[in-house]
């Protein structure tokens, strides 16, 4: 390790984001009803031009309208580059009360455009005396963020998560496709006649996992278009759990439980990183820094790969 600390990320689940549209407000009750751990109201693509002003008002409404029980309650506001996302900050600082967790801030290319709406945030906040301090999370999904992502992630003290949006992400890549997110046709190597698909956004998510890792931020992966394909869902979910990442966007109530499932450790895995703390506790008190568990080494780093994994469930048990 450094001398310089890696920051704990903060301590809430965040297995499951669950975004539904600002403009339809029949999916509010549901939303706070499902088993997400994140509720993501949105103002922002899922809202016509025409919808946003009954959007906003919708959402501000619901903040405290509607019982979003013990889940992070998070709005996604409009990107900098249109005229909306003002008003979404002041109405939503102004008006909506202090159940409001968090704010999405999309389509970030740079770390001033967090420092942007934080300098406005701060600036309602303190007019109106708000006591809780609203909390940031940000989208990669531009060529400029990706390009940034590691000043983006220490850009502001709010700043609690960041997702990859593969489909913004795609579109300013100039990548050849329409699917948002999983496996892609035309990406493969051809070994003889047999094709082996590899992943476009490996090195996009990696990316993110690292920057967050580095400044304490929790990495998310986006949303997964195809919402008849569970078992693409979780494949793509299980290689973003086993990168690093915490969780996952459902942009239907079936992909929940998927990403439930997948961001939460299995009891067999529990179970083997306790057998491994148990097992080093042992060659410790034996003056060893290295043993042999089920037949493969296990030594210090491995106290701490079993810790990542026992602290994952633990800290959904506990909420
Ligand atoms: C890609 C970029 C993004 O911006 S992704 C995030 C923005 N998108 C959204 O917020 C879309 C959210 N989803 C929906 O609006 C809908 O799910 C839908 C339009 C995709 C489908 O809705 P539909 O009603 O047709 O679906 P049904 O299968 O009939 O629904 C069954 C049942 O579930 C209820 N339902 C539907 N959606 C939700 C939801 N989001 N939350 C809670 N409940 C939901 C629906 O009302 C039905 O209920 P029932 O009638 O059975 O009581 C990204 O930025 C990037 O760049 O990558
Ligand atoms: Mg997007």
């Amino acid at each position: 390790m450094s001398f310089r600390l890696q920051p704990t990320p903060p301590a809430r689940p965040n297995r499951c984001q669950l975004f539904g549209p600002g403009s339809n407000t029949k999916l509010f009750a549901k939303m706070a009803a499902s088993e997400a751990d994140v509720i993501n109201l949105d103002l922002e693509d899922s809202v016509a031009p025409g919808d946003k002003d009954a959007a906003r008002a919708n959402v501000v409404a619901a903040i405290d309208g509607v019982d979003w029980g013990k889940k992070t309650l998070s709005v996604r506001i409009n990107s900098l580059d249109t005229p909306y996302w003002y008003r979404d900050v002041v109405d939503l600082l102004e008006q909506a009360g202090e159940r409001l967790d968090q704010i999405m801030i999309p389509k970030v290319g740079c770390a001033e455009d967090v420092y942007a709406v934080d300098a406005l945030v701060t600036a309602v906040e303190r007019a109106k005396g708000r006591a809780k301090k609203v909390a940031f999370e940000v989208i990669i999904e531009s060529a400029a963020g990706i390009a940034h992502v590691e000043e983006i992630a220490k850009s502001s003290p709010r700043l609690e998560a960041m997702s990859l949006g593969a489909a913004d992400f795609a579109a300013s890549m100039g990548m050849q496709t329409t699917g948002i997110g999983g496996t892609q046709e035309n990406y493969y190597m051809l070994h003889g006649d047999a094709r082996h698909y590899s992943d476009p956004w490996h090195w996009a998510q990696a990316a993110i996992v690292a920057a967050c890792r580095a400044h304490g931020i929790l990495p998310v992966d986006g949303p997964f278009g195809d919402f008849s394909d569970d078992e693409g869902y979780r494949a793509q979910a299980r290689r973003s759990a086993t990168l690093g990442m915490v969780g996952k966007w459902a942009i239907h109530p079936k992909q929940i439980a998927l990403a439930n499932e997948v961001f939460t450790p299995s009891e067999e895995a529990v179970s083997e990183a306790r057998e491994i703390l148990a097992a080093m506790e042992q060659a410790k008190a034996a003056g060893s820094g290295a043993t042999v568990y089920k037949g493969r080494l296990v030594d210090i780093a491995s106290i701490k790969q079993a810790e990542v994994i026992v602290a994952q469930a633990e800290l959904i048990a506990g909420n």
